[in-house]
């Protein structure tokens, strides 16, 4: 296995509460200050010094599933409930950094693939080079109701979607604009070519796009792709088109199988499997000793909202316990038409063979969680990467408290054992893959350059019936 450095990605999210429900609370947490854009400039500022990567948003929009009928407990515990824009964070967060990747998700279903890839576009203009999109498709009813769907799509319906909003978007940045159309010649006085800009007369089941791309080519052109689908249509939609994978495995040799097997569905649809790169999410706590580190994580539980925690991970799994106790054992909650595997997690890590509602909720809440000595910790790294993880998505309990502290006390000690890097400059692809700053040939997206080389812009006026014959 590979022995290069890991990269290391500081996980958050637009919002007051995002996993470690309950810790917002903390005399420490500035989590609540989300509304601050001096906030988020100083978070971003801070995760560069501190020799981050990438600053990751997550983003989930809409409503998660009701608790007790109603979005009482989500409301006033504030989990993921308001949640600001992270697209709209993200040129600031370009002009207070230079290095730090900046990644955030945006849903298919939240805008038109044209006008998303414009702002995609200018957003890598604006960051030079150092943007990246995870690519969701929304778990909750809510926000399909509240875009005009009558509720939400079936689970693969919603993946085909996002098959054909890639294409757009792949089109737009790929092919539409040749490289060197922006001309910018002031003593000729020609801005740019019309023979090197093309429409790309996209027509599929839910767009039609005549463009052409609006935004000249950025210097990623498609920023780069994450995606964290864990089911087969996703992980079969991470090996076609995704860069970057977060995973949340238990353990490194269930990391190990789940990488081994997406590099394999990756070539098999024609792709370098080393043109994925796979971040396993987990939190630190770190002491001098072990012993300090768990009188540490004693602090941080003292905080939780474990009800909030039960909420988060209940709803995930398509279940409201309406109105019962957190000691209800889960048998009892009825079938699970979300995430199924819950049940059979939290009876395995609990150890109770019948677990209830709070054993799910303190096994979720501990998952993937690390305490331990630099040392200690470092010695688990490497077993991830042996395992083919070639990155951390770093878990927060307080912001930026946590990213700080995880650099301080953990870094200097990776530094030393080599999995850490220390050079972080270029686009976030070259940081991520060490090489140049655009997709490789073999990325589906590739297929689209120089595709559209007949419907320039200099051949004049196309009629709007004509949409519909792509070249
Ligand atoms: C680390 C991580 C981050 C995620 N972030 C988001 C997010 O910000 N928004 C969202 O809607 N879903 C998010 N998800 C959920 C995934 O996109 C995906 O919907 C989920 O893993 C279920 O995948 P599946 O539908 O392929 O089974 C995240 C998952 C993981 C593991």
């Amino acid at each position: 296995m590979s022995k290069r450095p890991l990269f290391y990605s500081a996980f958050v999210m637009n919002t007051a509460s995002h996993v470690l429900h309950g810790l917002w609370r903390a005399p420490d947490a500035q989590n609540h200050r989300f509304n601050s854009l001096r906030h988020w400039t100083s978070v971003a500022a801070e995760v560069e010094r501190c020799g981050y990567d990438l600053l990751f948003f997550a983003d989930v929009f809409g409503l998660r599933a009701p608790w007790n009928g109603s979005w009482r407990k989500a409301v006033e515990g504030g989990i993921q409930v308001p949640v600001n824009d992270p697209s709209v964070l993200a040129s600031a967060l370009a002009a207070a950094t230079t290095d730090l990747g900046i990644v955030f998700t945006s849903s298919i279903i939240q805008d038109h693939p044209f006008n998303f890839a414009r702002r995609m576009s200018s957003l890598d203009h604006y960051t030079e080079g150092r943007l990246g999109w995870n690519v969701v498709t929304s778990f909750n009813e809510n926000v399909f109701r509240s875009f005009g769907h009558d509720g939400i799509l079936d689970h693969d319906a919603r993946y085909a979607w996002a098959y054909e909003y890639l294409d757009v978007a792949y089109k737009l940045w790929e092919g539409s604009w040749d490289e060197g159309a922006l001309v910018q010649d002031k003593k000729r006085s020609i801005h740019a070519d019309p023979a090197g800009i093309h429409k790309i007369n996209h027509v599929g089941e839910r767009y039609r796009v005549e463009g052409p791309h609006f935004v000249s080519p950025s210097p990623q052109r498609t920023p780069v792709l994450f995606q964290a689908g864990a089911s087969p249509a996703g992980q079969l939609f991470s090996a076609r088109n995704a860069e970057g994978v977060y995973i949340s495995s238990p353990h490194p040799a269930a990391a190990a199988a789940l990488t081994q097997e997406t590099r394999a569905l990756a070539a098999a649809n024609g792709r370098n499997p080393d043109d994925i790169r796979f971040a396993q999410g987990l939190s630190f706590v770190i002491g001098d000793t072990h012993r300090e580190a768990v009188r540490r994580e004693d602090e941080i539980k003292r905080y939780l909202d474990l009800e909030g925690v039960a909420l988060h991970v209940l709803g995930d799994a398509g279940v409201d316990p309406g109105g019962r106790s957190l000691d209800t054992p889960l048998s009892e909650l009825g079938e699970f038409k979300g995430v199924r595997g819950y049940a059979r997690w939290a009876a395995e890590a609990s150890g109770n063979a019948n677990p209830t509602i709070r054993d799910l909720a303190w096994v979720m809440e501990g998952a993937n969680r690390v305490v331990g000595t630099a040392e200690e910790i470092a010695d688990y790294l490497e077993e991830w990467r042996e395992a083919g993880v070639d990155g951390i998505n770093v878990y927060h309990a307080t912001v930026p408290g946590t990213f700080t502290e995880v650099a301080d006390r953990l870094f200097p000690t990776l530094r030393e054992r080599g999995l850490i890097a220390t050079e972080k400059s270029g686009s976030l692809r070259h940081k991520l893959f060490g090489r140049g700053d655009r997709l490789p040939d073999t990325h589906p997206a590739a297929a689209y350059r120089g595709a559209f080389a007949d419907n320039d812009l200099h051949n004049g006026v196309v009629e709007a019936d004509s949409v519909g014959a792509p070249a």
